[in-house]
């Protein structure tokens, strides 16, 4: 490890070496789990699980309703790794940090990251306990200057400016699209704009409305640097939001959000949610490798 926020290709594969002797599974896909959602981990078979504490180099995960535990396992006979428990910027995390764990993913062979998150919804249109299939997102922090792959770039990965257009794959989109309606679960189901802010306070009146005019349909303080950094290295990217509250946007709405509401929805969800990417999982062309 060089300096605090400097991390370098060693250090993602000293991690990586030590899982793969760990373990027999080879994931093709990783899911990171968000806020309350770590129940996906469950459904994987023969699962072989590490603390993060117990894991060279990896972060530790600080925040209620994210356990901390990489999961290996089966799903649909797919082999999966699983984080149950995500680092966030507002833990105090660098954000390369935050986004280690993916470039440890793509060193095990990893090729497709399913990130799920709990947001607050700005649409109009949405529900509480909605599921928003994520088209794109707008990332703050990144337009900020706030960015993973900010300093050397470190070719091995990916190129010196990535592009981001399309970074959410069409055809894993339209799948969830599918599976949704076959599962009846077409009137919970929205497509739309997730925007990471850096949290850990939710949004004010005026920031909501702002977030509103711009186009954002969710909300949330996480996301885009795994995705952006999933993307850098060639990984095709699927995501899902939670909608878990709707964002206040009025003065005169005496409602407030807070954490435990968040659980709260994210627990009365997660079984549909973890139907839903299991489906999504069992669908994808994926041959499996072995160790
Ligand atoms: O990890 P995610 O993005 O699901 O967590 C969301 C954002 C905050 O960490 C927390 C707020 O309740 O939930
Ligand atoms: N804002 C930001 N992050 C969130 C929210 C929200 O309303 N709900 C869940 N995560």
């Amino acid at each position: 490890m060089h300096s605090k926020d400097q991390i370098c290709h060693e250090d993602y594969q000293k991690t990586a070496d030590w899982l793969l002797s760990q373990t027999q599974h080879r994931p093709k896909v990783a899911i990171i789990c968000g806020s309350g959602l770590g129940m996906l981990a469950d459904a994987l078979k023969c699962q072989d699980s590490f603390k993060y504490s117990d894991i060279p180099g990896f972060p530790q995960s600080t925040v209620q309703g994210h356990a901390g535990r990489l999961v290996f396992g089966e799903l649909k006979g797919k082999t999966c790794v699983c984080m149950q428990g995500r680092f966030h910027m507002y833990e105090g995390h660098s954000l390369k940090k935050v986004t280690f764990p993916v470039r440890v993913f793509k060193l095990l062979g990893v090729e497709t990251l399913i990130v799920t998150n709990a947001a607050g919804s700005l649409a109009d249109s949405y529900h509480c306990g909605d599921i928003m299939i994520i088209r794109d997102h707008i990332n703050f922090p990144g337009l900020a200057g706030f960015n993973p792959l900010n300093g050397p770039n470190d070719d091995k990965f990916g190129p010196r400016f990535p592009p981001m257009s399309g970074v959410y794959d069409k055809d894993l989109r339209k799948m969830a699209f599918d599976i949704c309606k076959s599962m009846g679960l077409s009137q919970f189901v929205q497509e739309g704009v997730y925007c990471m802010v850096g949290g850990p306070n939710f949004e004010t009146i005026a920031e909501a409305r702002l977030l509103h005019k711009l186009g954002v349909d969710a909300v949330g303080m996480s996301t885009a640097p795994e995705v952006l950094v999933a993307s850098h290295c060639g990984m095709r990217v699927f995501g899902l939001s939670l909608i878990t509250n709707k964002v206040v946007k009025s003065y005169e709405d005496t409602e407030s959000v807070n954490h435990e509401g968040v659980l709260e929805v994210s627990k009365m969800r997660s079984e549909t949610l973890q139907s839903l990417v299991t489906e999504l999982i069992g669908r994808m062309d994926i041959n499996n490798n072995t160790a």
